[in-house]
């Protein structure tokens, strides 16, 4: 008999303490409604008592987004739990999550607490929390390097108290498959009522164990897996999604467990998170990578070309990739283009394909073959997604030969009209960026900036991501065009729109006379 798995993904939340990733209420909203079309069973949508946009971002998802049980995370505090409480407010399905570390290291040097007082913690809220919120999963942090009497004794008080959920997180990536199997076969013969709630597993990369960890401990009789799409996360990440779901999905046979995912689904949600987050899916990358279905030598291309089998386990149309015949270009018409929306599961209003048709003619114009991944990042690209404060209307650049100095100009439309500015710069880049903070008026504080091409070829369509730093906070910008230095100029006036929505712009300019 399969059992059934369920899904929970933190993408939005352990996914966005990705170093250099910060997603804004309308990324969340985006990545969330891709979480329900992937159906994912529980979407851990963030730490409220974190920010204030945290906290938004959790009640938005709460308020907009039916089907999946929507969780937050806590401390073990009443403070903390009051937020996600108030966060979650209109949820149809709310789950607090709240979390305390158990293991001798963190007790002694992060929480100064001994193991009775985490004990007792551990029963005080995960009670408080029942008093608002039926569905409460507990996690005892660095579960897998605490010593296993006292983690039993925790998990005991926990589901006494009313967890409905017990976490078992392998916080720093250090358990190997079989310890953590044994674990779980020991927690499941030593905690009373263990048997009443569902154990959750939730492993993190630092030894590229994640997936492996995770499987094994389904296989002892987890009953829930804590995942990220793409396998983003704190420092190497968390088990990646699509790599577990395509483990349960071609070893079915060995495995024997299903799962509601809707593998369809995979990488759209992939390419989406990518795009949103800034963080580049690794060319090699299982599932979700370029080459993850390409081949490249001749035996390999004559096995497939008379079976796909014989070197492909998984075909790319079970994850969503499709493989068509029909080629996109600038001769193509509207019903080709609308149907392959329709195959990538995009399902859009007349009017957003009008312009996406629109955008498509003006690249076909640019670009030989338009492939299916130029489509996604137009669709991502839509400017509805921010309320823009500056718009690039136009650019000019000079560049300066072999000195590398170069002069450009910019115009950008506010609500108070046209501004343009000109300035030098260290090459045609720089020179734009300058002359898009003059325009703006205020310092931008660039920290990283990257520039890549969507598909091969010489006429790609290039995409640039920068990230900006204001007052601790990082912003990502995403800029998308078949010029490069147009496509820089659009990320970065899409980095200071963002940054100006979340810190609003008188305050922006306050700290800038100052
Ligand atoms: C393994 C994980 O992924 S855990 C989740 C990690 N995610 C994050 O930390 C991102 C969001 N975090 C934040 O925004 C901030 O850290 C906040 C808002 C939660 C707390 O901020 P601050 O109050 O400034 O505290 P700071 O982060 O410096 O230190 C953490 C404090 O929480 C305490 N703490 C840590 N974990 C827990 C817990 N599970 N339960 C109760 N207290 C805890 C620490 O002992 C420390 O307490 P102290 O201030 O009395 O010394
Ligand atoms: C909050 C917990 C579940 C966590 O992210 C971890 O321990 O890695
Ligand atoms: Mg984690």
């Amino acid at each position: 008999m399969e059992r059934r798995i369920k899904i929970f993904d933190t993408t939005l939340r352990d996914g966005e303490q990705t170093p250099g990733v910060c997603l804004d209420m309308h990324e969340k909203l985006e990545i969330a409604r891709s979480l329900v079309k992937l159906n994912v069973d529980i979407i851990e949508a963030g730490f409220p008592i974190a920010s204030p946009g945290d906290f938004k971002g959790v009640s938005q998802i709460a308020e907009c987004i039916k089907g999946p049980v929507i969780a937050g995370l806590s401390r073990a505090n009443k403070k903390d739990i009051d937020a996600v409480v108030e966060a979650l407010k209109k949820a149809e399905r709310p789950r607090v999550h709240t979390f305390i570390a158990t293991s001798d290291i963190h007790m002694e040097y992060k929480l100064k607490m001994s193991r009775d007082q985490v004990l007792a913690v551990t029963e005080e809220s995960v009670r408080y929390a029942k008093q608002f919120i039926e569905d409460i999963e507990f996690s005892a942090e660095d579960a897998s390097r605490s010593d296993w009497g006292f983690l039993c004794q925790v998990y005991a008080k926990a589901i006494a108290a009313g967890a409905t959920v017990i976490n078992v997180p392998d916080t720093v990536g250090y358990t190997t498959p079989d310890e953590y199997g044994a674990l779980i076969r020991h927690l499941r013969e030593h905690v009373p009522g263990i048997d009443k709630v569902d154990i959750s597993v939730h492993c993190h990369n630092d030894l590229g164990l994640a997936v492996a960890n995770s499987l094994a401990a389904v296989q002892a009789g987890a009953t829930q897996v804590e995942c990220t799409i793409n396998g983003l996360g704190e420092r190497a990440g968390n088990a990646a999604l699509e790599e577990l779901i395509m483990a349960f999905y071609t070893r079915r046979d060995y495995y024997n467990v299903t799962t509601n995912i809707d593998t369809k689904q995979i990488y759209r949600a992939s390419t989406q998170v990518s795009a949103l987050t800034g963080v580049d899916v690794q060319i090699n990358k299982a599932i979700v990578g370029d080459n993850a279905f390409a081949h490249e030598s001749g035996i390999h291309q004559h096995g497939v070309m008379n079976n796909s089998l014989t070197y492909e386990i998984i075909s790319p149309e079970v994850i969503g990739m499709s493989r068509n015949s029909i080629v996109l270009g600038k001769h193509s018409g509207r019903h080709a283009f609308e149907d392959r929306l329709k195959q990538l599961d995009y399902n859009l209003d007349s009017e957003t394909v009008n312009i996406l048709f629109a955008k498509f003619k003006d690249l076909a114009d640019r670009k030989k073959v338009v492939f299916d991944q130029d489509i996604v990042a137009l669709i991502i690209d839509k400017p509805s997604v921010h309320p823009a404060w500056y718009r690039l209307v136009s650019y000019q650049v000079v560049s300066g030969g072999s000195a590398n100095a170069a002069t450009a100009s910019v115009r950008l439309e506010t609500s108070n009209g046209i501004t343009e500015e000109a300035s030098c710069g260290d090459g045609p880049v720089d020179a734009v960026f300058k002359a898009i903070e003059q325009a703006v008026g205020f310092a931008v504080g660039l920290k990283d900036y990257q520039l890549k091409a969507i598909t091969a070829g010489e006429d790609a369509l290039g995409e640039s991501t920068v990230w900006i730093e204001y007052n601790g906070a990082v912003y990502n910008g995403r800029g998308l065009s078949t010029d490069v230095i147009e496509a820089s100029a659009r990320a970065y006036v899409n980095a200071i729109n963002k940054r100006l929505t979340a810190c609003g712009y008188p305050e922006v300019r306050k700290a800038a006379a100052e």
